[in-house]
């Protein structure tokens, strides 16, 4: 792996003027932007004015102890990475420098090799925390928050029943439609467990091609087949600790299934193109959308593998089934969206709400999130309206032919109604209508439009 950090900011403190020299112009050259004081008083005061990335502190300053400007530099920038430059490295200043927050040491005479690889390495950390920040950011500001929340008794019942499985390493399938919030559960299930720190993987079987699945799962060995150009470790070995997340099991081919039970029998594995056993603690969650029964019967699912799954298996409900849980998800999106899209939508009005309510939900949490998203960004208002809900949930009006038996006010409110859908104004509404827009408003009240 080459670790090439961006250009770092970086903070040198030493009393002896050649170190803070060699150093700084060691750290120039390679690209770095540097700033050298003689004390801690003048660290703390550059630390103040501008942010670093990462400083090298000499232990024994004049007169003072380099260690005590540990703990309020990192009060300044807790990100800092900090190390600590020593004449006399015994392991105990070492051990006391990291205790106190140090993230490395270098022992004097240095050489600039060693000062480079000190650099690469945590600039490479400092990089990836970086990127974590935005990613965590991005998932904020992209993905709602998830509370797994239900009015619904049979839903909280469910809740109760993951949130205690969590703890345990008990296999868990997840059953339920497409879009019900599978892959949600299992994300929350990992979170409430002890493995939360560890990584979660998600491997959905039909969208890896089957031939590719067992590489992708179990890794490969380099050349293992034609386009193995490198080795793979697979997920379960990336998983190491943690959940991985199969989702739609049903999908996968019979000899991945073979290979995935002696997984979870034995927690032993082989790559691909390799007879060296692995071993790998993970936890396997699964899910289904299809009736994993009636493809055991057909000997498409191994029955040995459905028993061992299937120890916890819970049905999530479809959306259509737990109606309460309709609006208040339904709000969160809402207000999610809205401040997402620097909009100030305050909720739905009478009409959509009961429209959202009536909806049979065909493509659950994710059809509904998909439609707030869109009614948040097309709507104009302060609330969402009929108007804003896509025609699938809100059907286009049957329009009546001309000389149809029903009363001209049917004709009229249809055709006002079309109208305003179409037009990107009242203004414009009016015009086309050929009425004042006080008229069209009067209209637009009598039909409660
Ligand atoms: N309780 C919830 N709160 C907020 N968002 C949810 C909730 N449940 C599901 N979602 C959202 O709905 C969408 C679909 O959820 P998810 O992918 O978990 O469904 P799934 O059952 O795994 O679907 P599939 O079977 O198609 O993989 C996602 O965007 C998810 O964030």
């Amino acid at each position: 792996m080459t670790l090439s950090p961006g250009i770092l900011n970086i903070l040198i403190v030493d009393d002896e003027i050649n170190i803070r020299k060699t150093l700084a112009y060691c750290l120039e050259t390679e690209g770095h932007s540097v700033v050298a004081v003689a004390d801690s008083q003048g660290a703390l005061r550059e630390a103040k004015q501008r942010s670093f990335d990462i400083a090298f502190i000499d232990l024994r300053l004049e007169g003072e102890d380099g260690m005590d400007l540990i703990p309020p530099l990192l009060v300044e920038s807790p990100w800092l990475k900090i190390v600590v430059i020593t004449a006399n490295a015994t392991i105990e200043t070492a051990v006391e420098a990291m205790r106190r927050g140090a993230a490395d040491y270098i022992e004097k005479p240095f050489t600039s090799a060693q000062v480079r690889l000190l650099i690469r390495t945590l600039g490479h950390i400092r990089d990836l925390e970086n990127e974590i920040t935005v990613l965590r950011e991005d998932r904020r500001r992209f993905a709602p928050e998830v509370l797994l929340q239900s009015r619904n008794p049979q839903m909280l019942k469910i809740i109760d029943m993951l949130y205690k499985a969590a703890a345990s390493e008990a296999m868990i399938l997840l059953r339920g439609e497409s879009g019900t919030g599978k892959s949600v559960f299992a994300r929350t299930i990992h979170g409430w467990s002890r493995r939360a720190k560890k990584p979660m993987m998600i491997v959905s079987c039909p969208a890896v091609p089957s031939e590719l699945l067992e590489s992708e799962l179990f890794g490969h060995a380099k050349g293992a087949f034609t386009g193995a150009v490198k080795e793979n470790p697979g997920r379960i070995a990336a998983c190491e600790g943690g959940t991985l997340f199969l989702d739609e099991i049903g999908d996968m081919a019979l000899p991945i299934q073979a290979k995935l039970l002696r997984f979870i029998q034995d927690k032993e594995y082989e790559r691909l193109g390799e007879t060296l056993s692995r071993k790998a603690n993970v936890r396997i969650i699964t899910a289904t959308n299809v009736n994993l029964e009636q493809r055991v019967a057909e000997g498409r699912f191994r029955e040995d593998l459905f028993y061992r799954i299937n120890v916890i298996s819970v049905n999530v409900l479809p959306l259509r089934e737990r109606r309460d849980d309709i609006m208040p998800i339904a709000r969160d999106f809402c207000k999610f969206f809205s401040l997402a899209n620097h909009k100030n939508i305050e909720g739905f009005d009478e009409r959509a709400e009961r429209a959202l309510l009536e909806y049979s939900w065909p493509g659950n949490v994710r059809e509904l999130r998909n439609a707030i998203e869109r009614a948040v960004i097309l709507g104009s208002g302060d609330r969402i309206t009929e108007d804003d809900l896509p025609e699938s949930i809100v059907p286009a009006i049957a329009f009546p032919g001309i000389g149809d038996a029903v009363p001209l006010a049917t004709i009229e409110e249809l055709h006002i109604r079309k109208i305003l859908k179409k037009s990107p104004s009242i203004q414009e509404a009016a015009g086309t209508l050929g009425i004042d827009q006080a008229t069209l408003w009067r209209r637009r009240k009598a039909y409660g439009i």
